[in-house]
């Protein structure tokens, strides 16, 4: 099972990482789209980096605005994991 970063750790790896923020255990992004279609059309691009990585967002969607929440459930909190689909989610548009 992944290990749980420090706070110390987060912070570091949270300061590297733009458009993110930790709220608790949680990474927190949020994407605003023209509209409910183009939110979808990001949502589904989640997929591959979500299956190949084994490790999946939670996403909640509001017409055309996506949030994504990161955190490790098998470990209850973050992990190296956590930071690794964040930077490949940041690359999608
Ligand atoms: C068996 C399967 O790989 C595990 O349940 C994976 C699936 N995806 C996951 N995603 C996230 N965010 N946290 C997990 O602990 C997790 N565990």
């Amino acid at each position: 099972m992944a290990q749980l970063l420090t706070e110390a750790e987060i912070q570091d790896l949270a300061n590297n990482l733009s458009g993110w923020t930790v709220e608790g255990s949680k990474l927190c992004c949020q994407r605003n789209f023209k509209d409910f279609l183009q939110a979808m059309e990001f949502v589904n691009k989640l997929v591959e980096p979500a299956e190949s990585a084994g490790h999946h967002p939670d996403i909640e969607i509001s017409y055309n605005k996506v949030r994504i929440t990161l955190t490790t459930h098998d470990a209850g909190g973050l992990t190296q994991k956590d930071f690794e689909l964040a930077k490949e989610i940041s690359q999608i548009s």
